[in-house]
């Protein structure tokens, strides 16, 4: 079985799947952290890869950046392969001077700019958040390695060269950690299909001090989240 944008077999993808923005950053996990990991998809070198953790099956795949992208992916892994748990483990920009280069925040809630929940023809606004059984898992392991882990909301947004230059400070101000591009959608499909999601994101920039990680760091570096991601699943 498969669909137009991954050629995996029936039962060839775990129950939970870690999904990197990056499909370079699935393969360097996979290759580092899984044992027998078997590829199951190459389409569109969208590489996604099977194998075990501790003894527990996990599967990692690139969900491509932006809410088209992970709403595709991830509707295909919930609907069409018995996929449970989406875990992204993503970068992020922080929006607040106490967030720090590489702290970890873990998602509780999106606010957005898209327009991925008009599908649903809700009589309002709909609020994505993620699976709080996964959030309290991803808490307590964040304590004991001892991480700078923030909890809370972020914004979830279609646009990465913002052309309102006060965008980061408005968001800021109504409590917003930081910024990233697909946790909003990836919430509203889970919620839609009722499964389960969950955001883990590592500071790679700050839209207040103005510093910044290399793309080296962002694909192959962060390995604290990834590993409060691989434990949870
Ligand atoms: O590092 P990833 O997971 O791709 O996440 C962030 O990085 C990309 C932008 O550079 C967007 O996808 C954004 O959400
Ligand atoms: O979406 C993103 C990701 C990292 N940094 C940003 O400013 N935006």
């Amino acid at each position: 079985m498969a669909t137009p944008h991954n050629e995996a077999a029936t039962g060839e993808i775990a129950k939970t799947v870690l999904m990197p923005g990056d499909p370079l950053r699935a393969k360097f996990l996979a290759m580092t952290y899984l044992e027998d990991a078997k590829q199951f998809n190459n389409v569109r070198n969208m590489f996604g890869y099977t194998g075990s953790y501790k003894g527990k099956e996990v599967s990692i795949m690139g969900s491509g950046m932006g809410m088209p992208s992970i709403g595709i992916y991830s509707h295909e892994l919930y609907s069409q392969y018995g996929v449970e748990n989406i875990i992204r483990i993503g970068t992020c920009g922080s929006f607040k001077k106490h967030v720090h280069l590489r702290d970890i925040i873990i998602v509780q809630g999106c606010c957005t700019d898209s327009n991925f929940a008009y599908q649903f023809e809700l009589p309002g606004v709909y609020s994505a958040i993620s699976d709080y059984g996964l959030l309290e898992k991803a808490v307590a392991l964040a304590k004991e390695k001892n991480v700078n882990y923030h909890v809370g909301n972020i914004l979830s947004s279609d646009i990465f060269y913002h052309a309102d230059k006060n965008s980061p400070e408005k968001w800021a101000s109504m409590g917003c950690l930081g910024v990233e591009m697909e946790s909003y959608a990836l919430f509203a499909t889970a919620a839609y299909l009722n499964k389960r999601a969950l955001t883990l994101l590592t500071v790679s920039d700050s839209l207040v001090s103005k510093e910044e990680t290399t793309p080296e760091e962002r694909e192959k570096s962060f390995t604290a989240m990834m590993e409060i991601a691989l434990e949870i699943a």
